[in-house]
């Protein structure tokens, strides 16, 4: 079954668009998990356990994962959102000469969608292209600040660079498994990029830590997909979910010497309900 084809009984089934993602900074792991042998899986599996039924995907971001270790972790985590029936997309933002992306795309091989980069052209993108049944996510119009810096610049026909982007993603879409990437910091873009391209689910990161615009996020950021009973997109949040629980040890500090441990459950809890509450949210617009 194709990614989005996947993607769209997960989003029916967990009546839910939440992108939970997985960038799992070794640097805020809570203190607790420091003994076990992969604390960032150790830490993801747990967040899975608390999430697991308000997500449609987990996006892991490769800069978390990059040691030896992390590749471990990573493949545990991966395996684990399978189990719950949970698709995985690896954010790797991938593009390289052909005989390079060959190899980057082996990685479909284990996650179900990746995100590239387009800025290297069509045929960087081609081997992760060809792999009909995975979600390709093209970087389109990004939610940094400077995201305007290329991909607002104007071309000779008057367009925008991210206009452009999302047009050619449109004809890169020949299996149906292209998705483009618009933050949700850039509201109007996302309507102006929905109206270039009705059918290609998008990936809107940016609400939550970096104070984007969930309403426009979900009514610009899903489309209607052949054969599919709901609309399908993803909407990302990462640190406001995944360390929501941080809120918890900061309300247990006891003391001019510093915190006590937050309870372990509680503060997965809190991921929990923070991916409870985006999912609730969004859905007022679905
Ligand atoms: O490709 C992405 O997912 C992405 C594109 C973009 O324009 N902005 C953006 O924030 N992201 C990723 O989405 C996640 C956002 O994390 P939070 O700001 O913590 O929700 C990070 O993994 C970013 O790398």
């Amino acid at each position: 079954m194709s990614f989005f084809d996947d993607l769209s009984a997960r989003i029916d089934d967990a009546d839910s668009v939440v992108s939970v993602g997985l960038d799992a900074d070794p640097d805020r792991i809570p203190e607790f998990l420091d003994d076990h042998d992969l604390p960032r899986w150790a830490f993801n599996r747990r967040i899975i356990d608390a999430t697991h039924e308000h997500a449609a995907c987990y996006k892991p971001n490769a800069a978390f994962y990059e040691d030896a270790d992390g590749w471990r972790a990573l493949r545990e985590t991966v395996a684990y959102a399978h189990g719950k029936g949970v698709p995985v997309l690896l954010d790797a933002k991938r593009g390289d000469i052909g005989n390079t992306a060959r190899q980057y795309a082996q990685v479909l091989d284990e996650v179900d969608a990746i995100t590239v980069n387009p800025y290297m052209g069509g045929d960087s993108l081609q081997p992760f292209l060809a792999e009909a049944d995975a979600g390709v996510f093209v970087l389109c119009r990004t939610s940094n600040p400077g995201g305007a810096d290329l991909q607002d610049l104007e071309l000779d026909s008057g367009e925008p660079l991210y206009e452009r982007v999302a047009a050619l993603a449109d004809t890169w879409n020949e299996h149906g498994n292209v998705g483009l990437v618009v933050g949700a910091t850039a509201p109007e873009e996302l309507e102006e990029i929905r109206e270039t391209v009705p059918d290609i689910p998008f990936l809107v990161p940016g609400v939550g830590a970096q104070g984007g615009d969930a309403e426009a996020a979900v009514e610009h950021g899903l489309a209607a997909r052949e054969g599919a009973s709901v609309d399908v997109g993803l909407v990302n949040s990462s640190r406001g979910i995944i360390f929501a629980g941080e809120e918890v040890g900061r309300n247990t500090v006891s003391g001019a010497s510093g915190g006590r441990a937050p309870d372990e459950d509680a503060y997965f809890a809190a991921a929990g309900d923070a991916a409870a509450r985006l999912k609730k949210r969004l859905n007022q617009y679905r």
